[in-house]
């Protein structure tokens, strides 16, 4: 049996680090890095990035948005860039941020976690705000393949706040604010599963921002899953997030903590991108987690 998402993380931890390296192909960026805002040149950026990750690095967060903007040549782009990945030793997390009706988001599962699947990636981003049961089919397909998920529970946009932090009126966790409800029944869900007292980390993880007080947003910090829960943790950088301060403010989860940085390290421009992976990874490595 292939190891589980959880497993597979924790030996990045372990070996690689925790940093991820968010590809994002800004239109800026690419002018920047001399690119066309074209399919061609979102696939030669999205290879440069790979190439400056591997070996320094374990993860790789592609958004698909940016690729996505060229249509059929910015999706062959990505089918590219994730065997590149792949070949590389890298985990990939589509930043797809998908969510509908549990249907539907199964096709979303397939495109994304389907072995046979081009576009498969080690774990996508998904929206469970049609009910954390809409994807329950997405968390067994994507357990029982040795993939995961990061569930967006509590964002790094301001913005997020208001739906984020509503109480839940209707549901088991009524009284709940809805980011803590969300990352409660996720690490029920993990530790629900077969074989779950043994694993460091479970499959199915959260997105918390690392510019926002995860307590504001009822998540519970002072208690540690068992296992533990994968947290993706974007917002460090550009967004304003302080890296010193993720410690703190996950708390227990912060065993989980993935730290993912886009566009202040991709700024240095492809020749100068190997060094400020490093110097960011560096500074990660550091933190007391
Ligand atoms: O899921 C994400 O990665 C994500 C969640 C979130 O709360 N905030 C957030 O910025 N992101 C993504 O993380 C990346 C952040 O990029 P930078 O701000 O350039 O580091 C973008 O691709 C966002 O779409």
């Amino acid at each position: 049996m292939t190891d589980g998402f959880g497993q597979r993380l924790q030996g990045v931890f372990d070996t690689r680090g925790r940093m991820c390296l968010g590809i994002d192909p800004h239109p800026w960026l690419l002018e920047a890095w001399g690119l066309d805002d074209s399919g061609a040149g979102v696939r030669e950026f999205g290879l440069r990035a790979v190439d400056a990750a591997a070996g320094r690095i374990g993860v790789v967060k592609p958004q698909i948005a940016f690729f996505e903007r060229h249509g059929a040549a910015g999706y062959a782009a990505l089918e590219r860039v994730f065997a590149e990945a792949r070949d590389a030793g890298l985990l990939v997390i589509a930043d797809a941020k998908r969510g509908d009706i549990g249907s539907t988001v199964d096709a979303y599962a397939d495109a994304w976690l389907g072995d046979e699947s081009p576009l498969r990636a080690d774990a996508m981003t998904i929206y469970a705000y049609q009910g954390l049961g809409s994807i329950a089919g997405v968390m067994e397909r994507a357990d029982a393949a040795g993939r995961g998920l990061f569930v967006v529970a509590a964002t790094s946009n301001p913005e997020a706040a208001a739906i984020q932090q509503a109480v839940l009126q209707r549901s088991s966790r009524a009284g709940e604010r809805v980011a803590g409800a969300l990352v409660a029944g996720i690490a029920a869900w993990n530790a629900e599963r077969e074989g779950a007292a043994e694993q460091r980390l479970g499959p199915i993880g959260a997105v918390i921002g690392a510019t926002i007080d995860p307590r504001d947003f009822g998540i519970d910090t002072n208690e540690a899953p068992r296992p533990g829960l994968p947290v993706l943790v974007p917002g460090i950088g550009f967004q304003g997030g302080e890296l010193a301060e993720v410690p703190a403010r996950l708390g227990a989860l912060a065993a989980g903590a993935l730290l993912t940085d886009s566009r202040q390290v991709l700024q240095a421009g492809p020749d100068g991108l190997a060094d400020a992976i490093a110097r960011r990874a560096d500074e990660i490595g550091a933190l007391d987690v």
